[in-house]
């Protein structure tokens, strides 16, 4: 569980992030939604315990930039937006979400190798796992990435932009894992410009804008505040009927 308060973080070049109030509870998921650069991955690195912030964020009730590097692992997974393509195959990368609960012989047991298991299957990318990360297209490495923090077990996510390189069936997958994985009880805050995804499938939804949160509430909230075409420059309607990929469409404003 993610509880903000007060929270804020100064950029040299004069951006400025305030976050007055924000929970992401266990069981839930959060999208936080905003135009490019409004401050989505500032927020997340501050929660991640990245960015030095001020005020105070905590995760399970623990201030996160008190934390050690294993309790942080124990207890938040971060994905960045640009995580990279380092020199190793699936299964390895998906094997380094364990790494930072392994002990200092870093053998992996029963239970890690499960996990590993579990996350590939969970993600897709079981088949792929002998495939050099340089060798899978950049949705399948994208996928591997959710699959090694999935991996890690902790009991909050924060992904940043998880389905930005994915189809649009693997997007609606993505939500469904989500949703599954909130379903198990985990906290899950995702930043993304899936804006259909982020009010179809969210328990709440953030809407930031220049470093702001002018939104915040059930998607149903959010979309009914009036705020939504200002900070997004295109408006979210609710959709019904059959065979809809998603329970909200995009409109022009
Ligand atoms: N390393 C950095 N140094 C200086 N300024 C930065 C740095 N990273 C981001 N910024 C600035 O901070 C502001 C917020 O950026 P941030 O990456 O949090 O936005 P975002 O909402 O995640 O955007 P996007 O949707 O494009 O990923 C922007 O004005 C950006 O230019």
């Amino acid at each position: 569980m993610i509880s903000v308060s007060g929270l804020s973080f100064r950029r040299d070049g004069g951006f400025t992030l305030r976050v007055d109030s924000l929970q992401a509870a266990d069981g839930q998921v959060c999208a936080l939604v905003g135009k490019n650069g409004c401050g989505k991955s500032t927020l997340l690195r501050c929660l991640a315990g990245i960015l030095p912030y001020e005020g105070s964020a905590l995760v399970d009730g623990r201030e996160v930039r008190g934390l050690g590097h294993r309790e942080r692992a124990r207890r938040l997974a971060y994905l960045p937006q640009d995580p990279g393509c380092p020199h190793m195959d699936v299964r390895t990368l998906v094997s380094h979400g364990r790494y930072a609960t392994l002990g200092a012989v870093r053998t992996m047991g029963e239970r890690d190798r499960a996990l590993v298991r579990r996350a590939m299957g969970l993600t897709g990318v079981w088949q792929l796992r002998d495939r050099w990360l340089s060798d899978v297209s950049g949705g399948e490495l994208q996928l591997a990435y959710i699959a090694m923090v999935v991996a890690q077990d902790s009991g909050t996510l924060l992904l940043d932009e998880p389905s930005a390189h994915l189809d649009a069936l693997r997007c609606r997958e993505l939500a469904d894992l989500l949703r599954r994985l909130a379903g198990e009880g985990l906290a899950v805050v995702v930043a993304t410009h899936d804006v259909e995804a982020a009010f179809s499938s969210s328990d709440q939804v953030c809407l930031m804008a220049e470093g702001d949160v002018v939104a915040r509430g059930t998607p149903e909230e959010v979309a009914a505040s009036g705020r939504v075409p200002q900070a997004l420059g295109v408006g979210v309607e609710r959709q019904e009927g059959p065979g809809l990929l998603w329970g909200y469409a995009l409109t022009r404003t």
